[in-house]
């Protein structure tokens, strides 16, 4: 990335602060907040440049940890702070407004002003700063010009493509210099195609943005694509962090396993074994001792009519469902004998499901393939 090609989110003027904050740089939250039947506490971390990704399922609490980094819901508790300036810590009172905040905030059906062209919406922001109307203009049209978007700029909103109304949003976002963008699933609005494009798009300007982004989404393909590091966050708590590597290599929850389409398993390491449960254990190539998980994944399994002759990593279940799945088909499973209720995915080509003339609630052998299970510390 060349110096002229990044975005320069240091303020509408280009004026940079000369590095005096560079050392307490960057997003350092805990934000709490207590709604009585829902409780947030997540601590989030990251340097100028970064890219976060909140993950996780309905209802986990990214929206609310969103919506409290711009200040649209007050912190009960925790403090935030940006680039070293405290803009919320309710223990000592402190709490600036919404408006008052150097974060720019996308949200998910964009909200463009309808009435205005597409450079009317990007100067909207440095205008309510302050800045002169012909610096406004000039300043959103060298925005709209780095999106891509000169041709569009006296088009109304209603006029653009998704993945255009997007790129306005982003202009616009960062036509205030903020120095946190938080975006709240930028690709849900799109339809598939539009989505790739917009994706791979998107992930330019953000690799190009030198503050602090953070965005929200369901789509794990999006938070891999889009972010530095992932917080998933279940129950209104961080259950894993880390790059999208680590946290795909070892997931540490159901919803994280699932996320990345792994089998994952909690026992007692061993040596080269992981017991699952009394009377069933995981042979693993790494060598550990005490609480580990073992991950594989589903192509890693092979399912047979009899007992496999060699019996290890073995075990009886059930057929609980069949779907296709790209090239394959996803078995669901679920065991039998020791391994009684331990759910599994099995891919299967469609030849190994005709051969086996599998159906629903047959009995069958797993097995597991010795040099594809990955076993670490829980
Ligand atoms: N304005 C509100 N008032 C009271 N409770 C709310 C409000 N907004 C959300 N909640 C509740 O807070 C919890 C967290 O919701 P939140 O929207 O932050 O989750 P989310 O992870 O963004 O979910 P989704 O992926 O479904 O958008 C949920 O139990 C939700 O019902």
């Amino acid at each position: 990335m060349t110096e002229a090609g990044r975005l320069d989110a240091r303020g509408p003027a280009g004026v940079t602060d000369g590095g005096a904050t560079a050392g307490a740089g960057g997003l350092d939250a805990r934000l709490v907040v207590d709604r009585g039947d829902f409780a947030l506490d997540v601590t989030l971390g990251a340097r100028p440049g970064e890219v976060l990704a909140l993950l996780g399922p309905n209802g986990a609490g990214k929206t609310t940890a969103l919506r409290a980094l711009a200040g649209l819901t007050p912190l009960t508790g925790g403090h935030l702070r940006l680039d070293g300036e405290t803009l919320e810590e309710p223990a000592i009172r402190r709490r600036t407004a919404p408006e008052g905040r150097p974060v720019g905030v996308i949200f998910q059906d964009y909200l463009l002003f309808p009435h205005l062209t597409a450079l009317e919406n990007v100067a909207f922001g440095p205008r309510c700063h302050g800045m002169p109307r012909a610096a406004a203009r000039t300043l959103a049209a060298e925005l709209l010009d780095r999106m891509g978007l000169a041709d569009h700029a006296g088009t109304k909103p209603r006029r653009l493509s998704g993945g255009q109304a997007q790129r306005v949003a982003l202009a616009r976002a960062l036509a205030t210099g903020p120095r946190l963008l938080l975006l709240d699933e930028p690709l849900a609005a799109l339809d598939a195609r539009a989505r790739l494009d917009v994706r791979a798009e998107l992930r330019r300007h953000l690799a190009a943005f030198e503050a602090v982004a953070v965005l929200v989404t369901h789509d794990p393909l999006d938070a891999t694509v889009l972010a530095d590091r992932l917080v998933v966050i279940e129950n209104g708590r961080p259950v894993q962090q880390g790059t999208p590597a680590e946290v795909a290599r070892r997931p540490r929850t159901d919803y994280v396993a699932r996320l990345v389409g792994l089998n994952l398993y909690q026992g007692e390491a061993a040596g080269h074994t992981v017991r699952l449960a009394p009377g069933l254990g995981l042979a693993t190539t790494e060598t550990l001792q005490g609480a580990a998980f073992v991950a594989f994944p589903p192509s890693a399994v092979t399912l047979h009519r009899e007992r496999p002759d060699r019996g290890e990593n073995a075990w009886p279940a059930e057929v609980a469902g069949m779907e296709s799945h790209g090239d394959r088909i996803r078995v669901a499973l679920t065991g039998a004998g020791p391994a009684a209720g331990l759910p599994l995915a099995a891919d299967l080509t469609a030849v190994a499901v005709a051969e086996l003339t599998l159906a629903l609630g047959d009995a069958v052998w797993v097995s597991v393939g010795l040099t594809e299970t990955h076993a670490y510390p829980a």
